[in-house]
């Protein structure tokens, strides 16, 4: 079964939104049965991209998106499902109010609604077994903030800054030391949840005054008991932090580390769903945790995406690309296995208190192999159980015996009984693995039916006398091995500096490699065409390599490009044309345009080899020229190029001006300031978008003006060139033309 993605598109917000700016609609064949999301070309907004889905809802309540989505999920997780449900989508797009929701009855989101659907649910299967079925919930939350996990149930001052390690088990990742609470009524639960909530990293950003800085992971397990029947199944409801576009979050220095951290977690699981949409041999999970965790595609079960949507322009590209990203998880395939039952071994101690009270210790559950997905189905599995006798208990403390005695009848009758009802197989063990004599490994016979032991020729004083031997044996061998390494002094005295030079690796290691992480930060800025971004990054990463002069060089570098744009903007507002200030000239321009061309390639490099990064090495790199395209309509606009509300900026194209022109920068930088009467002559000439008349400006000839033109000429927009310096940028125009253009004005 593929994964479910559902998306959800938020109202309007009050006061910063209008009906207006409204870009998403939706469609399906009831108004109450919606499938399909519609969304305008940004560049050809009459052409429009349609995306299909499970479900839509477009203004839905809380109540309407669980009882239709999550709702019918709690009876698959009852039989021993697991249910995955995590909420996807740009900050600011409703995931914390669609999976937490508000206060108020009506405005609970999808967490405390599943808690509520699994207490009730619970009660009535032990109401209708008339308490033979006995239902434990326990909930574990963690969060994955700064790909660091930490419990939620500490409050942040107790936790260490590593975080908590994870590692996988048998294609599960498990949270290594996270706290598990028992919680046995709704109360209960929004009690916790809601202590946990304050310690949940959240923060206010230009986007989101409650802007959710951490991946959240809730999980609920429901532990089903009868008699020593325990079916162990497990909710995960993820409410996964919203990718940010830094050029309009104005983030400062914290936010933007988080930032950067949460979209290279979201970049990765981007990069997990093409991989796995193409059936690539590798997905690179292991490259974040919150992937690891996620497990996309790995996990077993049933998992729901809600994809969240804001319904503006503003979102225009980040909509656009949540729905690419959407329409490739809808197509990944999950495996819909549930998760059996096994038995327990019930202490002597505890059997007077019934199952309710045994202790729940996750070392004692071990978890049968899977069976194959056409088994999933079975209802008939509890009274296949009913039948089965258990199998005798195996102590691992008679293997070396000689020969154990042969099975009592009863266990091999249990796998003729078994096998004739279900063949279990786990679909991901060979048949090596499986165990040839027994159906179930985890099966035990009860401790207190003695008749039922198989006769192994030992008593109980011979077992102790046994296991005495074997623990003086241990104790002997290890104090052999700690007299020989502290009789050999040199050994000791390496291994002292071994010591020493592993703190001291270790050190400089931690120290670059949070040196390193700035400086990919801040490559996946400039990627994004965020400079300052970027700049704050490098910054932070100029401590970490002292004298290194290179990314001192790039400091200042950025820093002159920023001053510029600056400058640009300035001088392109008409406002600021009569506050001008005179700005310091830039210098050495030549030098700052190679270095600005050769970041554009190393930003390609980052891209496509991360690990030039490691050496910081900065190779002189042979010049590679872009493209020059004379038509921009079959390009995507890349985001840069576009402003905050989705329609195409004034058409600067980011590319180096001509070889010729280089020398002139100065003299543009100079005229960028104001606008003569003959330069706003000259933009007009410019705007009319008609080659006949700007095909007449000096230096200018037929080809040229088409070409401006066609910088100019996206269908349906109006775009103006508002500056000189605009001018200059587009393509095959450059300073000395723009200088031509201007001259031969004065003799129009
Ligand atoms: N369906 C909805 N109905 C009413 N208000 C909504 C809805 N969805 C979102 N909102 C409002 O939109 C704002 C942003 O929502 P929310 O904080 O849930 O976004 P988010 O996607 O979790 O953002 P982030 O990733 O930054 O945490 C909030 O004020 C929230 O109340």
């Amino acid at each position: 079964m593929s994964v479910r993605v559902v998306a959800r598109i938020r109202p309007l917000l009050k006061n910063t939104e209008i009906e207006k700016d409204r870009i998403i609609e939706t469609y399906g064949e009831a108004s109450d049965n919606k499938t399909t999301v519609r969304i305008p070309n940004p560049k050809v907004p009459a052409e429009l991209y349609s995306f299909h889905f499970n479900s839509v809802y477009d203004d839905a309540t809380q109540a309407e998106l669980y009882d239709r989505e999550i709702s019918p999920q709690v009876r698959h997780l009852f039989k021993g499902f697991d249910v995955t449900i995590f909420a996807y989508g740009v900050t600011g797009t409703g995931k914390t109010y669609t999976m937490r929701g508000g206060k108020s009855l009506a405005d609970r989101g999808v967490i405390p609604r599943l808690l509520s659907s699994i207490y009730r649910r619970a009660r009535k299967i032990e109401k209708d077994t008339d308490g033979e079925t006995q239902v434990e919930v326990r909930m574990s939350y963690y969060e994955i903030y700064n790909d660091k996990v930490y419990d939620l149930f500490e409050p942040p001052e107790q936790r260490t800054p590593a975080g908590l390690p994870i590692y996988d088990n048998r294609g599960k990742t498990v949270v290594v030391g996270l706290t598990e609470r028992p919680c046995t009524s709704l109360k209960e639960f929004e009690q916790l949840y809601d202590q946990a909530n304050v310690n949940r990293s959240t923060s206010a950003t230009k986007l989101n005054a409650h802007s959710s800085r951490s991946h959240a992971i809730l999980r609920v397990k429901v532990i089903q008991t009868t008699g020593d029947e325990v079916r162990i199944s497990t909710a995960s409801a993820i409410d996964l932090a919203g990718s940010e576009d830094n050029r309009r979050t104005d983030n400062n220095k914290e936010r933007l580390v988080e930032s950067a951290s949460i979209n290279k977690s979201l970049f990765v699981l981007a990069q997990c769903v093409e991989a796995i949409s193409k059936k690539q041999a590798r997905i690179p999970y292991r490259e974040s945790k919150m992937t690891r965790i996620l497990s996309l595609g790995q996990n077993n079960g049933l998992t729901v995406m809600i994809l969240n949507l804001a319904p503006v322009r503003s979102y225009h590209l980040d909509t656009l690309s949540s729905l690419n990203f959407a329409n490739r998880t809808k197509k990944i395939e999950v495996n819909e296995v549930e998760n059996q039952p096994f038995y327990r071994e019930q202490p002597v101690k505890n059997k007077a208190e019934g199952p309710k009270s045994s202790s729940m210790c996750a070392p004692s559950m071990n978890r049968q192999p899977l069976r194959p997905k056409m088994l999933s189905q079975n209802t008939h599995l509890q009274e296949v159980t009913a039948n089965v006798v258990k199998p005798a208990r195996q102590f691992s403390v008679y293997a070396d015996q000689t020969k154990p005695p042969a099975r009592p009848s009863t266990a091999a009758n249990t796998a003729h009984v078994r096998s004739s009802h279900i063949p279990i197989k786990s679909p991901k063990r060979t048949s090596s693995e499986a165990l040839p004599s027994f159906g179930r490994p985890t099966k035990f016979s009860r401790p207190n039916e003695p008749a039922k032991r198989p006769d192994l020729g030992l008593n109980k004083t011979a077992i102790e006398a046994l296991i005495e031997r074997k623990v003086n044996e241990a104790l002997a061998e290890r104090a052999d091995q700690t007299t020989v390494s502290s009789g050999d002094p040199v050994s000791d005295e390496v291994q002292r500096r071994l010591d020493a030079l592993e703190k001291k690796v270790d050190g400089q290691e931690s120290e670059r490699a949070e040196g390193l992480e700035y400086l990919l930060m801040a490559k996946q800025h400039q990627v994004r065409c965020e400079d300052a971004s970027a700049l704050k990054m490098y910054r932070l990463a100029l401590p970490h390599f002292p004298g290194n002069e290179k990314l001192a060089k790039k400091v200042s570098a950025l820093e002159k490009k920023i001053a510029v744009k600056q400058l640009e903007r300035a001088v392109s507002a008409p406002r600021e044309i009569v506050a001008y200030e005179p700005v310091e000239r830039p210098v050495a321009r030549r030098k700052e345009k190679q270095e600005d061309d050769e970041s554009y390639h190393e930003v390609q490099d980052v891209v496509e080899h991360n690990d030039d990064e490691d050496e910081f090495a900065y190779k002189p790199r042979t010049k590679i020229r872009r493209p020059q395209t004379t038509n921009l309509a079959p390009h995507p606009i890349p985001s840069s190029h576009l402003a905050t509300d989705g329609s195409p900026r004034p058409a600067i194209k980011h590319s180096p001006p001509p070889e010729e022109d280089e020398d002139s920068e100065d003299e543009l930088a100079n005229t960028l300031t104001f606008q003569t009467p003959r330069t706003r002559q000259l933009l007009d000439i410019i705007n009319t978008k008609d080659v006949s008349r700007i095909k007449l400006l000096k230096g200018v000839g037929v080809k040229k003006a088409e070409a401006i033109v066609n910088c100019l000429c996206e269908p349906d927009d109006d775009v103006r060139v508002t500056s000189l310096g605009q001018l200059g940028k587009l393509k095959g125009v450059g300073v000395k033309t723009v200088q031509n253009m201007r001259s031969g004005l004065a003799a129009l």
